[in-house]
């Protein structure tokens, strides 16, 4: 008994010991840190990545007297930018020091993990450098007929819904998520999602598996993140970051849809056609420039990547437009004008000529950004400039949007949905790195110039027919999701429409 009781004790020192080490690491290299629980440093509070409280008591506590503060992700020592130069520094000027955005998990990948989000430095260079041309301006115009359709079967939708109505009342994070899935289903699988018409296709239900994971799988999925070298022994109780189901259904949509457009010699302009495209070139060592099974990755990413961060941008700012009618109209006397002067007629340049809707959009990802931190892995030592710190090779950064989103240094009033701090005269005046919700430097969203197609594709259908207002149903304050990767609404978003 007494033998057991002194393993026991001397067990639970050298546990304590080793927290006492872990809780130590900025504090020993001169880094200031927030001040950890002694036993558990900060696990209960990390119930959400994107919850981002931990980020939110750093800078707070040390914006303006430190470029960067450290705390820890359960025993991970974790860095914390909070000066724009560094952030700049790190995400474009010393990109070749730090171009991982996650630690990576050797020797555990599944098909769906090989994709541009996720894949290391070194992989990733050559596949970006393949997959930019498919994102170029002229890329999005030839896509753009196939928005204009998918926005006629919106407006449909949108028309019907109401006059299920008596009240007015819409309920629209649901709809902007069927109407982007629907774009993307289009433009990414070449197929017809349909979920505007059935809003419980297998689309959606795969959507909601991808973003809406068990209130388990977030703190797993930050756990995986976080430890990926421990997360591939989780496969032996069963669990995965993507289920057999999931993966067996990209695999197969993106098998019969290449099989189906190269048997029938189908072109349709769109993210498939290119990526089969990037299948059949050679390189120069007469290899196929893309297996099939890159492909599937890369589709379930534009998949995954660019559904829910959309829709979100959407319904977020019409929520925003209701509560702000003077922006709302502003914006309607933009988009009538210029359609009008387009003989009524939603073309790509008629979008492109509507600045403002732009810098509504931007507004409303300043207030609600789609990622509430950037994150990078060093892949080499890394001296901060400018001081005496180090980063080892390895180290985890993140840069917290939110919080640089709401500074009240950079945007005055950070609570008030203004567009005009996005015309680009007021944007001269703010650091370059001040807005980053598309990220910046050379991984930034790929996706951008197609996301913001999409979002203001939908703003134009909408509100050149119908006028939103809050109703009763209308949340006061948008609260975020606990059960959602990417920051999306936790409560439904309902407005009251009036037709036009
Ligand atoms: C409003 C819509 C969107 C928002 C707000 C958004 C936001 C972001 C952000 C913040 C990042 C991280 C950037 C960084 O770390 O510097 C990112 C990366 C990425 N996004 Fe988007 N995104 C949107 C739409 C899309 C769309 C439509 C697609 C694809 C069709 C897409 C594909 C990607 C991919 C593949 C990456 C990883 C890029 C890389 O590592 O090279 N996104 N996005």
């Amino acid at each position: 008994m007494d033998f057991f009781f002194v393993i026991c004790s001397t067990l639970f020192l050298l546990f304590i010991s080793y927290l006492r080490h872990k809780y130590q690491y900025w504090e020993q290299r001169g880094v200031p840190q927030l001040q950890m629980n002694f036993f558990y440093g900060n696990f209960f509070r990390i119930k959400t990545m994107h919850k981002t409280e931990i980020f939110h008591e750093v800078y707070k506590k040390f914006r303006g007297k430190a470029k960067l503060v450290g705390t820890y992700v359960f025993t991970k020592p974790v860095a914390v930018v909070l000066d724009l130069d560094l952030v700049k520094s790190i995400l474009i000027k010393d990109f070749n020091k730090i171009a991982d955005r996650f630690e990576q998990r050797k020797g555990s990948e599944g098909i769906l993990h090989r994709h541009l989000l996720r894949l290391d430095g070194e992989r990733w260079r050559p596949l970006r450098t393949k997959l930019t041309p498919t994102f170029t301006s002229a890329k999005m115009k030839f896509m753009f007929p196939t928005l204009v359709t998918v926005a006629q079967q919106l407006e449909e939708a949108f028309s019907k819904q109401l006059t299920k109505t008596s009240s007015g009342d819409v309920e629209l994070h649901d709809l902007m998520g069927r109407f982007t899935t629907d774009v993307i289903g289009h433009c990414v699988f070449g197929v017809d999602c349909n979920s505007l018409k059935d809003p419980n296709v297998v689309f959606r239900r795969m959507g909601r598996r991808i973003f809406y994971p068990k209130y388990f799988s977030i703190r797993l999925h930050i756990f995986m993140t976080t430890y990926p070298a421990l997360f591939k022994y989780l496969k032996f109780f069963n669990v995965q970051e993507h289920s057999k189901d999931l993966e067996d259904f990209m695999v197969q949509l993106v098998s019969d849809t290449v099989r189906l457009r190269e048997e029938q010699n189908i072109h349709r302009n769109d993210f498939i056609d290119l990526l089969i495209e990037l299948k059949n070139s050679k390189d120069t060592k007469g290899m196929s420039q893309m297996s099939i099974e890159v492909m599937v990755a890369q589709v379930y990413i534009f998949f995954a990547a660019g559904y829910e961060t959309s829709s979100s941008n959407l319904s977020n700012g019409l929520y925003e437009l209701a509560k702000n009618p003077h922006v709302q109209e502003k914006l309607r006397a933009e988009i009538k004008s210029i359609l009008e002067k387009h003989n009524g007629e939603l073309t790509y340049e008629a979008m492109m000529e509507m600045t403002y809707l732009d810098q509504v959009i931007t507004e409303t990802l300043r207030m609600h950004p789609a990622i509430g931190a950037l994150t990078r892995v060093s892949i080499d030592d890394y001296k901060i400039p400018d001081t005496d710190i180090t980063l080892e090779k390895g180290t985890h950064i993140y840069i917290p949007v939110s919080e640089i989103h709401y500074d009240p240094a950079i945007y005055d009033n950070p609570k008030e949905f203004r567009p005009e701090r996005f015309h680009p005269d007021e944007m001269q005046k703010r650091h370059p790195q001040a807005f980053l919700g598309f990220g910046d430097g050379p991984r930034n969203c790929i996706g951008l110039r197609f996301g913001r197609m999409q979002v203001r594709v939908g703003f134009i259908t909408l509100l050149k027919s119908y006028r939103f207002s809050l109703s009763e149903k209308t949340p006061t304050e948008l609260e975020i999701s606990k059960y959602s990767i990417v920051l999306v609404p936790h409560s439904k978003i309902w407005l009251k429409a009036e037709k036009l």
